[in-house]
């Protein structure tokens, strides 16, 4: 059996991540693979009901108790979902994982890094990616976008401050500066196939030793 790979894509809002996700796993799929296609908050049924509670805007979590429940579906997710696949020998597509966390809850809020590493050990072992995709584009081409796919419909974090969704997106970029080793940064401009080349090239050393 070939071993799996676990592979995240991370950013700020609608920069393409889960249009990529999508594209990543059929093309592996193409390739005679075995992939667990995910997301968080969310990928198994317990996590995408903590999805509901943390997006909800009626209610207002403290930074404490969010990052907690972040942490909380992570857990579910990796024990019933993302490590038994990766068991299995299969690959795992995840839109967002830790980094999220780290971004938005200590990055774009109140949340020590440290604090949110510490819950990740305790919730899932301290999991952590092979890879790390981190796709970047410019705010207007980004935001036209989301205007068009939502509107004025946002969730409770995507609906936070502009000055927030800043801190989020320098905390991202630190992310993979500190550890250029896992991240690879993707310029998500241009069309999807565009952005799908340049995840697909990043791929190939991946493919050739598992794949
Ligand atoms: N390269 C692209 N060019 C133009 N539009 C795109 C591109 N990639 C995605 N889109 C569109 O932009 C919107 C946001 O894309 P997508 O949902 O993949 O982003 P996301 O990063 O997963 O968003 P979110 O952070 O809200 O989950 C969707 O309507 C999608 O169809
Ligand atoms: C995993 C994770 C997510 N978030 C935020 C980021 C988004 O605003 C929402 C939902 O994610 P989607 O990809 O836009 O559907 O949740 C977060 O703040 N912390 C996390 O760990």
């Amino acid at each position: 059996m070939t071993s799996g790979r676990f592979i995240t894509l991370e950013g700020g809002e609608g920069v393409g991540k889960s249009t990529q996700a999508r594209m990543l796993s059929e093309a592996l799929i193409t390739r005679g693979l075995g992939v667990l296609l995910t997301r968080e908050p969310g990928g198994t049924p317990g996590a995408e009901a903590i999805r509901k509670l943390l997006l909800d805007t009626q209610f207002n979590w403290d930074a404490r108790a969010e990052a907690l429940l972040f942490a909380a579906a992570r857990s579910d997710h990796v024990d019933h979902a993302i490590r038994p696949a990766l068991d299995r020998g299969e690959w795992v597509v995840c839109d967002r994982f830790i980094d999220s966390s780290r971004a938005y809850q200590a990055g774009g809020g109140n949340s020590s890094d440290d604090a949110i590493l510490a819950m990740h050990t305790i919730g899932s072992h301290g999991l952590m990616p092979d890879v790390t995709f981190l796709l970047v584009a410019e705010t207007p081409e980004i935001s036209a976008r989301l205007a068009a796919r939502d509107g004025d419909n946002q969730d409770r974090i995507g609906g936070k401050p502009e000055a927030y969704h800043g801190r989020v997106e320098t905390r991202f970029r630190d992310l993979a500066a500190m550890d250029a080793k896992r991240f690879v940064l993707i310029d998500a401009s241009g069309s999807p196939a565009e952005v799908h080349g340049r995840i697909m090239e990043a791929m190939e050393p991946l493919l050739g030793e598992g794949g």
